[in-house]
This record gives C-alpha cells, structure tokens and sequence, in this order.
C-alpha cells in the first residue's frame, strides 16, 4: 500500500461539503490506521459558492462547483478532490478522473413544511421553494398549480428561509440533511417511486489526477463497487441526455442482486410533459445500460423537448 507523508483533501466551505471531506478523512484514517495530520483538509472557494442571485443553471451550470477544485488538483495544492456526484458535471478536464465513490447515502428527497404533511396537502397556489429545474418540474406535474419559486443558498440557509414563512414547503436531499445531522427538520421523505431523485444523488465522489497511481490505490479500501455500477449506470444516461443543464433530467439506479434496475425522466420545465424509462441489465454492462435508457428516451422526445 503507498504510504504518502501526506494526502491532501480538497473540498468547498460550504458546512455540507466539509461534512463530506471529514466523512473522507475518517474513513481513510479507519482504513490505514493513518493520523489526520496526515490527511489535511484544504477547502477551497468555487464560483458557484459566490453567485447567490441567480440560478446556477442560468450562470453557467455545474462546471462552477468543480473548475476550481480540478485546477488546484491538477497544480498539486491538493491530492484528492471530495465532490457530491449530483453537482459533477458529466465531462471533467483532462488529467482528472473520478476514482470513485463513497458509500452510497440515502438517495431520496425530503419534503419539508411547516404546515403541510407532503406534496398533495399543499394549498391551492401554494409556495414551494426550490433551485432545481428536476425538483421544480416534478412539482409542477404532479401539481400544475403550485407557484415554484428560486430558493437557494445553502442547506441550512434554505431551512431558515422556510421557518421565516418565504415558502409553504421546499425539497432537500436527505442525503445532505442526515449528514448535516438536519434530519429533524424532515416532515415526509419521498419515495423514489413518485419523485425521481437527481443523478449522483446521494453518493459523494473522489476525483484524483489521471496518472496517481498512488492516491488511486490508497482510496481502494474505501471506494464502493455498488456505488461505483449505479453511478455508471446514471452518469452514461446523463451524459446522452445532457444538451443543456436547463433540462430537468431525473435518473437512479440500484443493484438487485447482480441485476442493475435504472429508471430515468425528462420533464419539460413546467411539467406538462414527461418521458420515463426503466431498464434491467448485467452490472458488467453498467455504462452500456445508460446509455441506451438515455438513446431510449431521446428517440422519444418530441423536438424542441430538449432545452436550447
Ligand atoms: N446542489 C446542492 C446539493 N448538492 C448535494 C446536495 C445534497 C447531497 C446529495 O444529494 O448527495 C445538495 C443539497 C440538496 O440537494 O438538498
């Protein structure tokens, strides 16, 4: 096993994203019996930190949460990059690859109110408040006449935005909320079955420079295989569907015995239309199976379904 003096973790501030790289720490700690010293965090601040006013899907996408981790990974300031999947974009520079995964969480989201036990309890009109077009549009369908507003910032500034009364309910991954310690605040988890969660929800991701042979090797003992084949699964299907990042697109997979189950959603932005796919395959063929859901899906859309 390479034993680095040192392995440098690079992650965002955010609480949610230091929560994540010390998940990472310790279970490397576990792993080789190694010290923190010897496992830094470095956190590191992403454009999409600093834009509070827009949505992000608007200001550039993704990319904004990662380009400055990739760079400080590529110049050396950091060894390993601590990621929430969801929020990778599907391409990565050259000369960075995601290693792997961490152990999946829970992969569902959480509805959250005051007054209101879920989605159907809602008043007419009632105010959700969400940043993603995939929570948004899921919404809208199941609920044509709910008013969706932006709500963004962090997990808990969101949170305190629902007590202070700005919206009835919002929608949080419960992944975030348990490891936050949030979970609290939950009035109804959704099951997958009636809201599709985001592809990568759930499972946070390690990317490394291509060539570390190295730091590949001393993230073996904590990577996760069955995250591994479900993510395949669900980056494959993002990455046929992934035109635009204003597309609400829904995807998740998991293991059935040595079966891989996927289902997959595109919805048009007000939810008045929405295309589903499910598909069975051989883990083996994990990446194959997405993208075909993903060919599947885009064979059926009608023209124009697929935002600019
Ligand atoms: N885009 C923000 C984001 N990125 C990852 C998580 C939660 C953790 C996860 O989904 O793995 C969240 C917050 C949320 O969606 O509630």
């Amino acid at each position: 096993m390479p034993d680095p003096s040192r392995l440098i973790i690079g992650t965002r501030g955010s609480p949610l994203a230091l929560a994540q790289a010390h998940e990472t720490q310790s279970r490397l700690m576990i792993a080789h019996g190694w010290s923190d010293e010897r496992l830094p965090l470095e956190p590191i601040k992403t454009t999409g930190d600093t834009i509070q006013d827009r949505a992000l899907s608007e200001a550039g996408g993704k990319g904004l949460f990662t380009k400055e981790l990739d760079l400080a990974l590529l110049a050396g300031a950091i060894d390993i990059g601590v990621h929430s999947a969801k929020d990778l974009p599907t391409k990565l520079p050259d000369g960075v690859v995601i290693a792997g995964y961490l152990p999946r969480e829970d992969v569902r989201d959480a509805f959250i109110s005051r007054d209101f036990k879920n989605i159907g309890d809602l008043p007419q009109g009632g105010i959700v408040g969400s940043a993603s077009l995939r929570r948004q549009a899921q919404i809208r369908r199941l609920r044509p006449d709910l008013q969706v507003t932006l709500l963004r910032g962090n997990v808990q500034t969101r949170l305190a935005k629902l007590e202070h009364g700005e919206v009835h309910a919002t929608l949080l991954a419960m992944a975030g909320l348990r490891r936050l310690g949030l979970t609290d605040h939950v009035t109804t988890i959704l099951d997958t079955d009636d809201f599709l969660p985001a592809v990568g929800q759930g499972a946070i991701a390690i990317t490394i420079r291509t060539d570390d042979a190295d730091i590949r090797k001393s993230l073996g003992p904590i990577l996760d295989a069955p995250t591994g084949y479900a993510l395949a699964a669900e980056r494959a299907f993002l990455t046929v569907l992934d035109g635009s990042c204003r597309t609400p697109i829904a995807g998740h997979a998991r293991l059935i015995g040595d079966q891989l189950e996927l289902r997959g959603l595109v919805l048009r932005p007000d939810g008045s239309e929405a295309l589903d796919v499910l598909r069975r395959g051989a883990v083996a063929d994990a990446a194959a199976l997405g993208r075909e859901a993903g060919l599947d899906l885009r064979g059926r859309m009608p023209a124009g379904f697929l935002a600019p």
